[in-house]
């Protein structure tokens, strides 16, 4: 084993110790990934040197969340590793593809990196249409972090009376209470990990996130379903960022049905006809697609189910970055993808989602 893969491998695990937010954690360097079982460093297998490890904590996470390894983070300077192709030559379409935005050996390990680090949900809910309720079951699993415009995570530079993990309100410098936006579900800050992803993707974009929202296509029969990113509180002209990990998923576009608001009366009339044509887009993993401008308000986008042969195809990562402008915004996005139900997490040795129960303190 190389020492880069081992360096990598030393990540696949959780510290004890739960105390204060990036901590510095001493694990002990192990000979196998699979020594590592259900989160727990299988301490009869250490051989002897230490990795220093730092994980991202936080009390609104399940678990901490290891930062991303050196051999992956040395490489966010030189990204993306290869220049973004504009799309514009559909009505209303803006796209900035970069095929890859991760040299494919990296996004690989990016993906099982990210697939045995991050809390996982298959959220549930209820939705009602005319007097008629129906049950969703996701069908895929999801994880969010982040906090809208309005607000931020409380800093060590912020005054005595405001703790480490608060809620501050950007516009006063004072402590968020009581908000019924913020109370069902605790919004948690975007862990190191993906922190780095983001920033590297504001450099190569120019755009502002202050979301990250996570999927995990476990195979063929996980999906989603034709939709456009155009909530209100994403604001005007939303730009999100798409990155792919893992196995090679078909993303389909097709124009919205004729007229809308924000499309031009000519690109109206251009779809109506049958100008814009669906696309069909084979992503790969380390792909990144832009989607800015009208695309979202225009555009609707899904990852269709894979059946026969193509079923099995090892799991898929998919990141989006976006910014989420009002506190709506925020419920929003952790209902749809935390919710209220039980945490789950990879585990190394079945390779299959996990029921993630706390330790006992
Ligand atoms: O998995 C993908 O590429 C698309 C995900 C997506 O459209 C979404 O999360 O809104
Ligand atoms: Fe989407």
């Amino acid at each position: 084993m190389s020492a880069k893969k081992r360096t990598i491998d030393a990540f696949f695990g959780v510290p004890k110790a739960k105390s204060n937010v990036d901590e510095i954690v001493k694990k002990a360097r192990t000979s196998t990934t699979d020594a590592i079982v259900g989160g727990e460093a299988n301490e009869d297998k250490v051989f002897g040197s230490f990795d220093i490890i730092q994980y991202s904590q936080h009390p609104n996470y399940p678990f901490p969340i290891a930062h991303l390894p050196d051999p992956l983070s040395n490489e966010l300077p030189s990204l993306p590793s290869s220049i973004g192709r504009s799309m514009t030559d559909q009505p209303d379409l803006d796209l900035l593809y970069f095929e890859p935005y991760f040299p494919r050996s990296s996004a690989k390990q990016l993906f099982e990196f990210l697939r045995s680090s991050l809390p996982f949900y298959r959220v549930e809910y209820d939705i009602n249409r005319g007097g008629i309720s129906t049950h969703i079951r996701t069908p895929r699993w999801t994880t969010v972090f982040g906090l809208d415009e309005t607000s931020r995570f409380a800093s060590s530079n912020d005054s005595n009376d405001i703790a480490t993990n608060d809620i501050v309100d950007v516009k006063t410098g004072r402590k968020v209470v009581g908000d019924r936006f913020y109370d069902k579900y605790p919004p948690r800050p975007i862990p190191q990990c993906l922190d780095a992803l983001r920033q590297s993707c504001e450099a190569a974009t120019g755009c502002k996130f202050n979301f990250c929202l996570v999927n995990y296509y476990a195979g063929g029969a996980d999906s989603i379903s034709y939709h456009s990113d155009d909530e209100r509180f994403l604001g005007p002209l939303p730009a999100i960022a798409s990155f792919s990990l893992g196995a090679r998923r078909d993303f389909y576009m097709k124009h919205k049905p004729p007229p809308k608001a924000n499309q031009t009366p000519s690109s109206a009339v251009a779809a109506e006809q049958g100008d814009a044509k669906p696309l069909k887009l084979p992503l790969g993993s380390g792909d990144m697609i832009l989607m800015r401008g009208t695309t979202q308000a225009n555009w609707l986008h899904s990852i269709p189910k894979r059946s026969g042969k193509n079923a099995e195809d090892g799991g898929r990562i998919n990141i989006t970055f976006r910014r989420a402008m009002v506190k709506a915004g925020t419920e929003n996005y952790y209902n749809y993808n935390v919710g209220t139900g039980p945490v789950y997490r990879w585990d190394t040795v079945n390779r299959e989602m996990r029921k993630w129960d706390k330790p006992l303190p």
